[in-house]
């Protein structure tokens, strides 16, 4: 059986990516809108009502009106945008959260795709709130690094065509606090607020890590940062696409420095824990693209379509 999927946003750079794993999979058949017609209400209301599953690739005001669309109560949606990511009536598209969203994914026609930040700081830090390592009042914070695609097509035209030479820089953003991800880092967590988060974007394009450090004589049990380590990995031990490196993680490192690209053109999510036995600092590796937008996007069609979980992301 063929699937029919079109991807709302097919010219942005999350749609384009889509479109590229897309093109692997073959019991899907994809349908597109004429690109001068893509931003055409009534053409985009026929087609993503032909459609079993659409993606939508679009900001968060396009998002929510394209869902009043839908009358098909047999199309599937897919979001990738900040929209749908803490309401009820959607799932939260992270199948490896626990063990039962992957379920939840499964028997959903809403699934929302997780931000790229808050992917890496969630999968990180909550399984230590789950087994009561973390409290949940714990006053967490994180910083995470971001090639800029992550910013979509205007901020990769700003990086690509500008010889301003501050762009060579790494640049923070977000400085007033209150970047878009922090609802779902705080839903998804288990903490009751949400981290103190500065984001950083870089001069390149894609690569992304989340840095969280943690004090273990704020921790409810004492607990060695070997453990730690250990205790990731097993939570983690069945997932395809979490690999928990080992804690001796420096060997990993190049002449000691860190290596932020190393996922990218995979769905792969590594996950570091460095430190000692007064502070620790655990680093989430991904590519913002791959496990942090389009890649996350078809793990999910993948499982709400009943497919082979890592079709078409190898
Ligand atoms: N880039 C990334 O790493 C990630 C992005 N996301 C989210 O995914 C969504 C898409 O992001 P991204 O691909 O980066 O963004 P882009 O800006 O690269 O692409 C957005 C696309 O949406 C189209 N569009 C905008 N408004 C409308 C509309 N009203 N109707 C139809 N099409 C419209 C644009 O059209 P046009 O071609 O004319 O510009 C463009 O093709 C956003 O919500 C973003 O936050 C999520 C995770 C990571
Ligand atoms: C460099 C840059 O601007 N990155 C974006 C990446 C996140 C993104 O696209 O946001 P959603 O995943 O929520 O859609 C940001 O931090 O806002």
């Amino acid at each position: 059986m063929k699937y029919n999927v079109f991807v709302d946003g097919q010219e942005g750079t999350t749609g384009l990516k889509i479109h590229d794993y897309l093109s692997k999979i073959s019991n899907v058949e994809v349908i597109k809108i004429e690109s001068e017609r893509r931003k055409d209400n009534e053409a985009r209301r026929a087609i993503i009502n032909e459609a079993d599953l659409v993606f939508l690739c679009l900001p968060d005001s396009a998002s929510k009106e394209t869902v009043t669309m839908v009358s098909n109560k047999k199309t599937k949606i897919i979001d990738a945008s900040t929209a749908f990511r803490t309401n009820d009536e959607w799932t939260y598209g992270l199948p490896e959260l626990n063990k039962s969203q992957r379920a939840k994914i499964q028997q959903s026609s809403r699934v929302s795709i997780p931000g790229c930040h808050a992917t890496g700081f969630i999968l990180a830090i909550q399984p230590l709130v789950i087994e009561g390592i973390l409290p949940r009042d714990y006053p967490a914070s994180c910083y995470s690094i971001t090639g800029y695609s992550g910013g979509g097509k205007k901020l990769i035209s700003e990086y690509q065509n500008s010889t301003r030479e501050q762009l060579f820089a790494p640049r923070q953003y977000a400085l007033h606090l209150n970047h878009k991800h922090l609802p779902e880092m705080q839903l998804y967590s288990g903490l009751n607020s949400a981290p103190l988060f500065t984001p950083i974007v870089g001069s390149y394009y894609q690569g992304l890590a989340v840095s969280i450090p943690l004090f273990p004589k704020m921790f409810l049990k004492h607990i060695t940062v070997k453990e730690i380590q250990e205790l990731l990995a097993f939570y983690y031990k069945d997932e395809q696409f979490i690999r928990v490196m080992p804690y001796e993680s420096e060997t990993y490192l190049e002449d000691g420095f860190f290596n932020v690209m190393e996922c990218n053109h995979t769905n792969h999510l590594d996950l570091f824990v460095f430190g000692h036995k007064d502070e620790i600092l655990l680093v989430s590796r991904f590519d913002n693209l791959g496990k942090g937008a389009s890649g996350a996007a078809i793990q999910n069609m993948n499982i709400m379509l009943g497919f082979d979980e890592g079709k078409g992301l190898g």
